[in-house]
């Protein structure tokens, strides 16, 4: 981890998932956006080789901010106003073409990142209950496979199974935290967790609602 994250506050970026929510549940896709760009900012720091999970992430966020700031704006304020307005709008490809109308809906962009925090859920829940010892890369790669790895290619997976190798130990990872111990690092987690888990909660029953899960 470089010193320029030394300033960098990891509880700050997964309790702003708190943020994302209304009281009437709807889920504030300026938010989202934001809590992610914390996300790839931690990413960022942990080293090169994962600049090309980064790049992929960046690049859906991108494709978010201009959907929130083209003249569609106003339908862009929360993933419940997006799926309505283009789902009635039939601005989303449901099947795989060759020659896909809307190849970068909201609503396919944001299922990439919905089914990513379903992989930070469990990888976060298997920090805060494994042992000291227990070695991150099997932890990240067991969430991965429950979640990720079924969406992705064979390379894909051979790529991120390789960048796992790479991960600093539990400690770092709860140091990062910037909390006065890793047990409270680890209490930290378990409050912030319940944050994720709703909005993730939220997202997958609308998506379904929809029938949007398998968008290709
Ligand atoms: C105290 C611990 C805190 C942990 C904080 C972790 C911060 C992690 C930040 C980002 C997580 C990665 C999000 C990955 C999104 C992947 C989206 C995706 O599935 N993209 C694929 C499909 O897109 P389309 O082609 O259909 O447009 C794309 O093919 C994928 C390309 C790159 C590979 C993505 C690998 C994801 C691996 C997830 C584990 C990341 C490990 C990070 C280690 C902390």
């Amino acid at each position: 981890m470089d010193d320029s994250e030394k300033d960098f506050n990891l509880k700050v970026v997964l309790v702003s998932f708190k943020q994302c929510l209304t009281d009437k549940g709807e889920v504030l896709l300026d938010h989202y956006i934001a809590s992610w760009k914390g996300l790839v900012r931690f990413l960022n720091s942990l080293g090169a080789v994962f600049s090309f999970i980064s790049k992929d992430v960046v690049a859906k966020l991108q494709i978010m901010e201009r959907l929130r700031s083209s003249p569609q704006s106003e339908h862009y304020t929360s993933l419940q106003s997006m799926v309505a307005y283009e789902v009635s709008n039939k601005l989303v490809d449901m099947d795989r073409r060759s020659h896909p109308r809307h190849p970068h809906s909201g609503c396919r962009t944001v299922l990439r990142l919905h089914r990513a925090l379903h992989w930070l859920q469990l990888f976060l829940d298997g920090l805060r209950t494994s042992s000291e010892d227990a070695r991150t890369s099997t932890l990240c790669s067991e969430a991965y496979n429950a979640t990720l790895a079924n969406y992705h290619s064979w390379i894909v997976r051979q790529a991120v199974t390789v960048a796992f190798c790479a991960l600093p130990s539990r400690k770092v990872f709860l140091e990062a935290m910037n909390m006065e111990s890793t047990e409270q690092a680890v209490e930290m987690l378990g409050e912030a967790l319940p944050f994720i888990e709703h909005v993730y909660d939220i997202s997958q029953k609308l998506y379904a609602e929809h029938s949007l899960l398998d968008l290709p």
